[in-house]
């Protein structure tokens, strides 16, 4: 190894022909070296000159020759270390190449850049027999060092010390003590790493130095070996500033982890990788889907409704148009709106009031609040503009002339102001990722790769479980961290709401227990997931936990607020307050602050009032007017602060805090800290990023779901390809041969015939042990009629735009609008006493579309407990095997009846005849 004094650039070249055989001889260029390198530093000439002198001329392992004293012979010190080698037991250092052959574990080494910084390399990096050849080495050079002081060589020692000075000095000065002492046989290198590693060369050196000093002090050479030359001069460079640097981390990988989740530091870098690339892949993935859907919005938005012909000049719009390219989608339109005013809501909402131009009614529109729009300028014949605002309709103004939009942008926003004084457009768009669930998403992929195993974070252990291997997560089981293995005996206090069974005891067994950092719950429908997750989130705060509950929808959010409602917990709902179902509203953060602030805000009114009253009296004053206007706008900062503190003081004080996945990612939760549990339901329906966004906030994590329900929506196929559209849920599922996974096995929903076909065709024949369930049979026309009241049926259909058409249609009859008719996506998690699916399709083709997708069927059909009645085109129906075995499933438990065509008008129509389904193989 040199230093070219031309280059500037530090050589090292090594050749041991006895151990390589020529091909594989290592020479290798540092380029650049370090950044302390001798050509960029102060005095650099003068080290460099001693570098040169001091390093070996490119020693081969035949003739290398320890920089010892000279009294001591290669030959003599070739005879001692024999000696010592016997001594020790015949080579049980390191010398014994032939019992240290690397193993499978071994790292691949890339012998590239000499001199990097951070922690010494340990036995798990290196391997024992190089450890012990490092430590031989160091040995013989801290004796060299000793030598040199109990001789009283100071001349000596200074020189060595010269030499040694510096890392890049220090690295030179010990290659010949290496050198000299054979590599291990197949591990070279690793030696090679090894010994230009500046922290590992120096550690080694430093507890040899102690131990030679400490032998004098012992034999009376010296009387205290922390008070000799040596010692001092290694303490000193240990506090130079180029030291510290040198062994202080500079990549961005994670200090040695081992203590915190009980693996090795290689481990942890290997889970690291695993992360960074998990996290690329994905973050590409995230960004293939946007693009997609932002293309896709873009035509939607491009369907601009046509106003005939183009030489009638057009009157003021006022209309709603419903058009749109999937069936799924509907996009309804109100166009010549103009921007009123703008407030901020609680929270930081900005809403933006609008009204029709020329004070018209707003048309009959489907816009309702809580929907997703997009807002634009539009031209005269509605054409809209291609940037756009999104945001969700805050509400309807009760004059019917205007409309509330709380927008994503801000006060000051470019793209905001240039809607003032403009015609503005707003477009409904069902189904889309919006941006800030996109960005949200991305940073958490952020957060997971920089913090995920970074000591000080909360969900380390769920992370290290969720990214390392099977091994990785038995030790940490070692560690006390988890205990996959612990008991699943059922726990006989834990069945007072339910008399729960054996497969729901054992998870709530492991959902309780603090040590386990991941647990997922999987199981078919109506095996009471959400029960379950109901009594765990109410066991785990009587054990002293704060639980941060989320799912992927507003409904299914919804779902778990009203079941945990009656518990008696503190919970509170985060949430945008227009996309709340009504039945929870007491429980939301909006709700639960205005409350506490009502009786501020009233006085704060009443101040406003006299202020104001005090203004108009003194409008001819200006110092006193001025005066007044400061104290108003100190009112609007009083009851800004004050409604922060609220906030922060409600949602600390919350037991339980519960937001879809993308809404745990509000500034309003993080603020207030960690979480002890976080309680992902429905989780097989999310991508995984987005699950990552709870998930990173608590100390453990809870995933329940059904990957055999509906997964998530993915518009681009390269992105599912890529394996965007497989859950936490799925993957995890699959992790450590099952053993974060407990299963349900019992269901209590639906009618045996009805769960019969869910476990052929879903489950692969598993057998839901059934709960007794007495079916009732009839036709959703007369159902009512049977006495069975309207709330326990549920209308189901893939597409919003019957959804909407059998609303207004059941309005019509008395008594009926009390049937809840949703989409099937919607629906999910809960259930009902009577089904009635609305397929829809009907095309010569048999073209079946998404109602091909079994995830999607299987949940409409299981949310009945005694009745599914499906109505559909057969003929249509049938070209999908799948939904043709449905309908024989049917035919053979339930009955089948016939809808002659052109009788449509009701009942006369529905024969008994049975339709042909087509023969399936
Ligand atoms: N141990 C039990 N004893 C009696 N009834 C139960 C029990 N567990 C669950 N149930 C009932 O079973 C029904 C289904 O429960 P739940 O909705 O929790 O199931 P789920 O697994 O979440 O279903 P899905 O995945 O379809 O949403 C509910 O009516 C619930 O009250």
């Amino acid at each position: 190894m040199s230093y070219d004094l031309l280059s500037g650039r530090f050589l090292f070249s090594y050749c041991a022909a006895a151990r390589f055989p020529s091909k594989r001889r290592i020479a290798f260029v540092a380029a650049g070296a370090s950044p302390s390198s001798p050509s960029r530093s102060p005095g650099a000439s003068s080290l460099r000159r001693r570098r040169v002198r001091a390093a070996p001329s490119v020693p081969s392992k035949q003739d290398v020759r320890p920089a010892v004293s000279s009294s001591v012979t290669v030959k003599r010190w070739r005879r001692r270390r024999k000696l010592e080698e016997v001594q020790d037991g015949g080579g049980g250092g390191g010398g014994g190449g032939e019992e240290c052959a690397p193993s499978a574990e071994e790292p691949s080494t890339s012998v590239g850049t000499p001199y990097q910084n951070g922690d010494p390399l340990g036995r798990k990096e290196l391997a024992q027999c190089v450890v012990e050849w490092l430590r031989q080495g160091m040995r013989s050079m801290a004796s060299k060092f000793a030598a040199a002081e109990v001789q009283g060589d100071a001349a000596a020692l200074a020189l060595e010390w010269g030499s040694a000075e510096g890392r890049l000095g220090f690295v030179i000065q010990a290659q010949p003590y290496l050198s000299a002492i054979p590599m291990p046989q197949g591990l070279e290198a690793l030696c090679l790493k090894a010994c230009t590693h500046y922290p590992t060369l120096f550690d080694h050196f430093q507890r040899e130095l102690r131990d030679v000093l400490l032998g004098y002090q012992n034999q009376g050479l010296v009387s205290d070996w922390r008070s000799t030359q040596s010692w001092r001069m290694l303490k000193e460079m240990a506090s130079s500033s180029q030291h510290r640097a040198a062994v202080r981390r500079t990549s961005p990988r994670p200090k040695a982890m081992h203590s915190s989740i009980g693996v090795s530091l290689k481990k942890v870098r290997l889970m690291q990788d695993r992360m960074e690339e998990f996290v690329r892949e994905m973050s590409n993935l995230l960004r293939i889907e946007r693009d997609v859907e932002l293309e896709f919005m873009q035509e939607e938005l491009n369907a601009t409704p046509v106003l005939g012909d183009d030489s009638v000049p057009p009157k003021p719009v006022e209309y709603l148009v419903s058009h749109g390219l999937s069936q799924q989608e509907q996009c309804d339109t109100i166009c010549n709106l103009n921007v009123v005013s703008s407030s901020t809501g609680l929270g930081g909402l900005h809403l933006v009031l609008f009204r029709v131009e020329g004070g018209h009614k707003l048309p009959p529109t489907t816009l309702s609040p809580g929907d997703m729009v997009c807002v634009r300028t539009c031209n005269s014949r509605g054409e809209g503009a291609t940037s756009c605002k999104q945001g969700i309709v805050y509400n309807l103004g009760e004059d019917g002339c205007s409309i509330t939009v709380a927008l994503e942008s801000r006060h000051g926003d470019a793209t905001f102001s240039r809607l003032f004084g403009k015609s503005v457009r707003i477009d409904r768009i069902q189904g889309l990722a919006d941006a800030l669930t996109y960005e949200r998403n991305l940073e958490a992929l952020m957060l997971l790769q920089r913090n995920g195993l970074q000591k000080d974070n909360v969900s380390i252990g769920v992370v290290a479980t969720l990214f390392g291997d099977g091994k990785d997560v038995v030790k940490m089981a070692k560690n006390n961290l988890t205990r996959p293995y612990e008991s699943s005996g059922p726990d006989p206090r834990l069945s007072k709401r339910y008399a729960f069974d054996a497969s729901q005891l054992r998870a709530l067994n492991l959902g309780l227990n603090k040590n386990r950092p991941v647990l997922i719950i999987q199981g078919p429908p109506g095996t009471g997931k959400t029960v379950l997750l109901t009594e765990l989130i109410v066991r785990a705060v009587q054990q002293g936990e704060r639980v941060l509950v989320t799912a992927p929808s507003n409904a299914a959010v919804d779902n778990m607020v009203e079941r945990l409602s009656h518990t008696g917990l503190n919970i509170v709902r985060v949430g945008n307050p227009v996309r709340l179902s009504p039945s929870v509203c007491s429980k939301s953060l909006g709700e639960i602050v205005n409350g506490r602030l009502r009786q501020f805000r009233k006085e704060l009114e009443r101040k406003r009032t006299d202020l104001r009253k005090d203004l108009r009296h003194c409008i001819q004053d200006d110092s006193l007017a001025a005066g007044i206007r400061q104290l108003l706008k100190q009112l609007a900062r009083d009851l800004e602060n004050k409604e922060k503190e609220m906030i922060r003081e409600v949602l600390s004080d919350a037991q339980v805090v519960l937001s879809t996945n993308t809404g745990a990612a509000d500034p309003l939760i993080r603020k207030t800290g960690s979480f002890d549990l976080v309680i992902v339901d429905e989780a097989g329906q999310v991508i995984e990023p987005s699950c990552w966004i709870p998930v990173l906030q608590g100390k453990r994590c809870i995933l329940a779901g059904d990957h055999c329900q509906l997964a998530p929506v993915i518009l681009s196929r390269t992105a599912l390809d890529g394996g965007l559209g497989k859950s936490l849920l799925e993957r995890a599922s699959s992790l450590h041969d099952g053993l974060l996974t407990t299963q349900l096995t019992v269901q209590y929903r639906m009618h045996d015939s009805i769960a019969m076909w869910a476990s052929n065709e879903m489950y692969q024949g598993l057998i839901f042990e059934p709960f007794l369930i007495h079916p009732f049979y009839g036709f959703f026309h007369s159902f009512c009629q049977q006495g069975v009241s309207p709330t326990a049926i549920a209308v189901q259909s893939p597409y919003i735009a019957q959804v909407q058409l059998l609303r207004e249609k059941l309005e019509e009859y008395p008594g009926l609008s009390a049937v809840e008719v949703s989409t099937i996506d919607s629906f999910q998690g809960r259930e009902a006493d009577a089904v009635v699916i609305s397929m829809v399709r009907s095309n010569p083709l048999g073209a079946v579309g998404f109602l091909g997708d079994s995830r999607r069927i299987n949940v409409a059909t299981t949310r009945a407990r005694k009745h599914v009645t499906v109505v559909c085109d057969t003929s249509t129906i049938c070209h999908s095997t799948f939904l043709a075995r449905l309908l024989r499933h049917i035919r053979r438990y339930g009955q089948v009846k016939h809808v002659a065509p052109g009788s449509l008008d009701g009942i006369s129509g529905l024969g008994f005849s049975q339709p042909t389904l087509p023969s399936i193989s």
